[in-house]
């Protein structure tokens, strides 16, 4: 079925629609510290009319063969798009870390970019000190890459991902 935008949605929202619903998907990750990997994941994006998203997402890590392995992390937060297209982001993860995010969305294009404004991290969390993420839409998927800065590297590839609508 098309993906339809809901009658409800705030127009500070609007030009996130493409978000909304149900993903399911893979994905590759590395970091210099750590072997690289493949892993699974769902995501989820819910409005209810008011100008924020509500999402989740959990992961799982996979092997050659698409096999779950072990589960991974998860993270839940909040979208807040003004009206001039800035927007906002606060995530908190199972890993022990909370993040602020400020972003912009694209003008003409289905697509978005973050930038960690403060993180805030638990007693035994991991170093983890600074994050980037872009999101856009492209051929009806949700495509997505991760930098981060953590275990005193520079900023860089973590994660990225390919999900289609559920
Ligand atoms: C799809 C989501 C993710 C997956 C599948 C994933 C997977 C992994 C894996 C397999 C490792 C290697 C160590 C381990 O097994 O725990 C790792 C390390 C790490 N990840 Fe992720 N990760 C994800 C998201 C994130 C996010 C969102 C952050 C930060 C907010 C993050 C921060 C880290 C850090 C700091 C390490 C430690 C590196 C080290 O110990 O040298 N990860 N991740």
């Amino acid at each position: 079925m098309p993906f339809q935008i809901p009658d409800n949605i705030h127009p500070s929202c609007a030009p996130l629609a493409w978000l909304l619903g149900t993903w399911r998907g893979n994905g590759q990750g590395d970091y210099p510290t750590i072997d690289g990997f493949k892993f699974g994941q769902e995501m989820l994006f819910q409005q209810d009319g008011r100008p924020f998203i509500h999402y989740m997402s959990r992961a799982w890590i996979e092997d050659d063969e698409g096999n779950v392995v072990r589960e991974a992390a998860q993270e839940t937060g909040f979208l807040r798009p003004q009206e001039d297209r800035t927007l906002e982001v606060v995530l908190a993860h199972n890993l022990g870390f909370v993040e602020v995010w400020h972003g912009e969305i694209h003008a003409d294009q289905p697509r978005f970019e973050i930038v960690t404004d403060a993180i805030a991290r638990t007693g035994t969390a991991k170093e983890y000190t600074g994050g980037k993420r872009l999101y856009g839409y492209v051929e009806g998927d949700l495509l997505y890459a991760y930098d981060m800065a953590a275990m005193g590297q520079p900023l860089q590839p973590h994660l990225w991902a390919r999900l289609q609508r559920q």
